[in-house]
């Protein structure tokens, strides 16, 4: 029993869950979000209020869902989860509406996925805690209207960019999660080894971190990972040595570039020589997703400076070249020139 208390055993499906920070003071990192939250959920907490309607959004294993989930337990009050492609009809979201109680929480993940005959429905819910909804067809068909519980409806979304305005503006709190910086995540990182049971040096847990792409999701797993090899090879506690030799047998380079970065990289560089590319070519070219592409792929890339974005598709940048071990070209070399002094970037 005390054993049970103290060193929780998990079961492999419920690593996700055990490593989810509960409290926002247990949540690392993204801290203008934390402190804005802070602040709102007690102010609403003290009025007696919903809290207003708040967006997380960002790249994919940044914490929304995560931080979804505390905001409902800091404000002490019911979670329902729900995901926008899971939605049907109007009924199945008046269902979820009206079965809420007060002040609750409603989770919609991939909101961006609505169907935009549901986010009709959605607008009067968000705005006035009502519901119109058209009962029967034809000539008998009449509009009733239902009254809400006010709530509160958390979004999450890795596309923000395709939600549609009028969406977009009902959110009274929209939040924008960011990459995490390496000592945050070295910190997520030794906690994950902690909840996990087993023994990280700090230098151990700075590799991992620094290899993480910036993003919790991947440091748990490749911390789960690198665990197999440690254990396997008999090696405690992880240092930075058995950590580095995991990772690379993961073919996860020292920036944290996994094969699917680096195939994405060598691409435009060996049939488009350095670019510009369009994503639907690329997409095409390496049989992924153009989705997998701008929502998994291409956020931390751009983010670390190793492709551009520029009207005309994707470039390689310098560093980009580097870092596959070529010399950019000079036309590239003169291309990216040109962009920096028109300021670059497209969005
Ligand atoms: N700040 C944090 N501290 C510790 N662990 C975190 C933090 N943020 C996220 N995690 C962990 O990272 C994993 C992914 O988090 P989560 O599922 O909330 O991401 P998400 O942004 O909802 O991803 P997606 O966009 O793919 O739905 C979870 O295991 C969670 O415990
Ligand atoms: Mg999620």
């Amino acid at each position: 029993m005390n054993d049970r208390m103290v060193a929780p055993q998990l079961n492999p499906g419920d690593v996700e869950t055990h490593l989810r920070p509960q409290v926002l003071d247990d949540f690392i990192g993204q801290q203008a979000v934390r402190e804005n939250l802070k602040i709102f959920i007690s102010a609403a907490k003290a009025r007696g209020e919903a809290l207003d309607h708040t967006l997380f959004f960002g790249p994919p294993g940044l914490g929304k869902t995560t931080l979804a989930q505390i905001v409902s337990r800091e404000l002490g009050v019911g979670f329902r989860a729900t995901s926008g492609p899971v939605i049907a009809r109007a009924g199945d979201l008046a269902a979820l509406l009206t079965n809420l109680e007060p002040r609750d929480v409603l989770f919609i993940d991939e909101i961006h996925r609505l169907n935009p005959a549901i986010e009709e429905v959605l607008y009067p819910a968000m705005e006035d805690f009502q519901l119109d909804l058209i009962i029967g067809e034809g000539p008998a068909a009449r509009s009733v209207r239902i009254d809400l519980p006010p709530f509160t409806l958390v979004g999450a979304t890795t596309r923000s960019g395709l939600l549609t305005t009028p969406l977009r503006e009902r959110f009274g709190i929209p939040c924008r999660m960011n990459y995490y910086t390496p000592q945050e995540l070295e910190l997520i990182v030794a906690r994950g080894a902690r909840v996990l049971g087993f023994d990280v040096t700090p230098d151990g847990a700075a590799e991992v971190a620094r290899r993480a792409r910036g993003t919790p999701r991947v440091a748990g797993r490749l911390l789960r990972r690198v665990r197999d090899f440690a254990a396997v090879a008999g090696q405690s506690p992880v240092d930075a040595q058995v950590a580095d030799r995991a990772l690379t047998r993961l073919e996860v380079d020292q920036m944290g570039l996994d094969a699917m970065d680096r195939r994405y990289l060598k691409c435009i560089a060996d049939n488009y020589g350095g670019g510009p590319v369009g994503v639907d070519t690329l997409a095409a070219a390496l049989s992924e997703s153009r989705d997998t592409l701008e929502e998994v792929v291409e956020p931390y890339l751009l983010q670390q400076g190793l492709i551009q974005r520029t009207p005309r598709g994707r470039m390689l940048s310098a560093a980009g070249f580097k870092h596959i071990g070529l010399n950019p070209p000079s036309e590239v070399l003169v291309q990216l020139d040109l962009l920096a002094q028109m300021g670059g970037d497209d969005e």
